[in-house]
């Protein structure tokens, strides 16, 4: 795992022309940095890593200019342009269009050619088929800023790999250039009173007994000589193999008995020599061992020695011991890592980790109560007279409904304590309930159906790639991770007002057929949708790329509460939501229109239902299509966050929009739910169903609508 993603991270920086072997210090220090995080790495297309790499580079040219100064050189030119990823799109482009992509053909949209976009809303069972109510969507904006202050955020980096190794370290390098930046300290001095002294000797590896393991982090004690053989391996640099234990700084000593218990001790004596040295983590030791050698790629060399790999071990217990004080804290002590977040980077970065999932989650949740009421650490501030993690008033609370499956916690709230908790199964992605056919396979993706050629981020390329040819030769996203608005806004508009153009009609409709099976009536038209067409896996863009939005799932701080008016639960959000967010996708189990017919059939008319979508776009096409192959999603049993959703008419904040990821036909998709305007933290969220409350000849009666538009559909309400 660690190996695929650096392989990735190099294979990025490649494309912006910097070789692995420069990548590799640089990754290897922001990982000890970032606390071995991954995802913080990656994020926006490794705009950390870049970021570094440009400022070690600016750093060492500061230090080379002066010199060539001194010594009376002309400058030399910049090896290297840096980039920020957020703004200088142009430098971007200008690295990741050297894959091809002038070749590329990008086609427009051809909604009406494959097929229909059409998904409605099925109250409980029949699929309705009504002109104005085939609306389904789904949208999904990740919002991601630019705001990056590349000035204020120059990382100090020392060189990582060789602990006897760099001509000069970037330290020195800072401190003789003129560089103005602000620098982040690997360590402050500290006064000589502030020494922390260690009672025990810095470092012990004791898997002596049967059955223990290496590694305990807590173990502390150096060996014992119990041993009935105890051989004392002095690691000198040259590993010559002296055994001047006494002399030697850092050492290691096997020692085993007649009993068969062997012991090997690691001694860092250093340690003791180190101001502020702090035992770290084992583990964390071992993983950065492990993320060195794997970035070196020579662990087995002709160089390899088993000494040399223990003296490694020695010198990056002592490294990583002896960080400044609160960064060695947080190796030991996660709850520290806000900390640390803020004093190395500032709310800035932190804001850019918590807006990605594992990270923001594991703050939540360091962060949270018992109740799971969101703290500090969280971006969203609730307003005082709406306190919703009040316990007296909130008889129901679940701090996460998602059971974790999801990359943000999504908690419940019941501020009246009178309603039943909702009984249904979490699930994050769409699951095949029994009989439906969704075909995917990497063989079914052509040429024309992904960008194989792609790299990083097609969203910096000059020229949209082939993904982009659903949504009219353009991305659909912008670069802050929000639906455009142009494309939005069609959405909105056919959605509101389909007029004939956007109408395609079935031969045999299986809508009308679900009314009624004998004497169907004719089809009244699906809406040709508008679609969203993400990278996947076939694409060789990377997960960061900013064309995969509703894929990488929910980010929004979302709450389930119980709403007041006679809607039951509903859905609010805890963050204010730009116009164009995704919000989430709407997941529950795939049946097929006969399974769902037949689960109409049994449940009860009082019962409060989710609202089926049908999902088969390929309605209208030339073939017809069979009850038992055309495709819903019901989430009234299996379902994510979006089974809260409440109606509204006409002008509900969210749309649904059919996302295309595996499957390069319309026979089965996502829908995801987007902004139609900015919404305020604390407001419900809605979509329009697309019920025609008029149609009382629908099987399924519609529920007395209580949305409270102005735009009401339902009569009933009104008069
Ligand atoms: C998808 S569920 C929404 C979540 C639901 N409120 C709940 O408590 O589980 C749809 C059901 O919510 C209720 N509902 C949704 N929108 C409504 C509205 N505008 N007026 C009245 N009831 C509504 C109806 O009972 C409907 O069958």
């Amino acid at each position: 795992m660690e190996k695929e993603r650096a392989l990735e991270a190099f294979s990025a920086m490649k494309d912006l022309g910097i070789p692995v072997k420069e990548v590799k210090p640089v990754l290897l220090n922001l990982l000890e940095l970032f606390n071995f995080d991954w995802e913080l790495i990656e994020a926006e297309n490794y705009r950390a890593l870049i970021d570094a790499y440009f400022n070690l580079k600016e750093n060492k040219k500061g230090v080379e200019d002066e010199n060539n100064c001194i010594m009376g050189n002309n400058e030399p030119e910049r090896p290297a342009k840096r980039l920020n990823l957020g703004q200088e799109k142009d430098h971007v482009s200008l690295a990741m269009t050297t894959s091809g992509q002038e070749s590329k053909k990008h086609s427009q949209p051809c909604l009406t050619d494959r097929g229909i976009g059409s998904s409605s809303w099925i109250p409980n069972a029949p699929l309705s088929c009504n002109r104005n109510d085939s609306t389904l969507s789904r949208s999904a904006p990740r919002e991601k800023k630019s705001t990056h202050n590349r000035e204020s955020q120059t990382v100090y980096l020392k060189h990582p790999l060789d602990a006897r190794g760099p001509s000069r370290s970037l330290r020195e390098n800072v401190q003789t250039s003129h560089c103005n930046r602000k620098l982040i300290k690997p360590k402050t001095e500290q006064p000589i009173n502030d020494v922390v002294h260690h009672p025990e000797p810095a470092l012990g590896v004791c898997p002596a007994l049967p059955g223990s393991s290496v590694g305990s982090s807590t173990e502390s004690h150096f060996v014992k000589s119990l041993a009935s053989e105890h051989v004392c391996v002095d690691n000198d640099d040259d590993a010559s193999g002296s055994n001047d234990s006494a002399t030697s700084k850092n050492n290691f000593a096997i020692t085993s008995s007649a009993m068969g218990e062997v012991k090997l001790s690691l001694s860092c004596t250093h340690a003791l020599e180190k101001l502020n040295f702090r035992r770290p983590n084992f583990d964390a030791v071992l993983k950065y061992l492990e993320c060195k050698y794997l970035m070196s790629g020579n662990l087995v060399g002709p160089e390899f020695s088993v000494k040399k790999l223990l003296k490694d071990l020695c010198d990056t217990y002592l490294k990583l011991g002896s960080k400044p004080v609160r960064h060695s804290a947080a190796i030991n002590s996660p709850d520290r890592v806000v900390n640390v977040w803020d004093s190395f980077f500032g709310n800035r970065l932190r804001k850019q980790a918590s807006r990605m999932g594992n990270s923001e989650r594991d703050m939540n949740k360091k962060g949270s109560n018992h109740s799971g009421c969101l703290n500090s650490s969280n971006m969203v501030t609730v307003p005082k007279q709406h306190e919703i993690c009040d316990k007296k008033r909130s008889s129901h609370r679940i701090s996460d409904i998602t059971k974790g499956t999801e990359n943000v916690q999504i908690s419940l709230v019941d501020e009246t304590g009178n309603e039943d908790l909702p009984k249904f199964t979490y699930i994050p992605h769409n699951l095949v309930f029994q009989n439906a056919y969704v075909h995917i396979s990497l063989a079914r993706i052509a040429d024309e159906d992904c960008c194989s050629n792609c790299s990083g981020d097609c969203l910096s390329l000059s020229i949209p790639c082939a993904c982009a040819c659903e949504t009219g030769g353009e991305f659909a996203y912008t670069r802050q991770g929000l639906l455009k608005e142009e494309f939005l806004n069609a959405c909105i508009s056919m959605k509101k007002e389909p007029c004939e153009k956007h109408l395609v009609y079935c031969q045999d409709c299986p809508l009308e057929r679900s009314r009624n099976e004998y004497y169907p009536e004719e089809c009244k038209g699906h809406i040709v949708r508008k679609f969203i067409k993400e990278c996947w896996r076939k694409c060789g863009c990377s997960m960061q790329c900013q064309n995969r939005v509703v894929q990488r799932g929910i980010t929004c701080q979302l709450q389930v509460f119980l709403t007041h008016g006679g809607k039951g639960w509903g859905l609010r959000t805890l963050q204010d939501l730009p116009k164009g967010t995704f919000v989430c996708e709407y997941v529950g189990e795939i049946v097929t229109n006969t399974e769902l017919d037949e689960r109409n059939m049994q449940c009860s008319g009082s019962e409060r239902h989710t609202y089926p979508v049908t999902l088969d776009a390929d309605w209208g096409s030339e073939r017809v299509l069979r009850d038992e192959e055309a495709l819903c999603l019901d989430a009234t049993f299996c379902g994510n966050v979006a089974r809260f959703i409440n109606h509204r008419c006409c002008d509900a904040n969210l749309i649904d929009i059919p996302v295309q990821v595996e499957t390069p036909d319309r026979h089965y998709y996502h829908l995801a739910f987007f902004t139609t305007r900015k919404v305020s933290a604390l407001e419900e969220l809605s979509w329009d169903y697309g019920i025609d409350f008029s149609d009382h000849d629908h099987p399924i009666k519609a529920f007395q609508c209580c949305c409270g538009s102005s735009f009401c559909r339902d009569v009933k309400q009104k008069s």
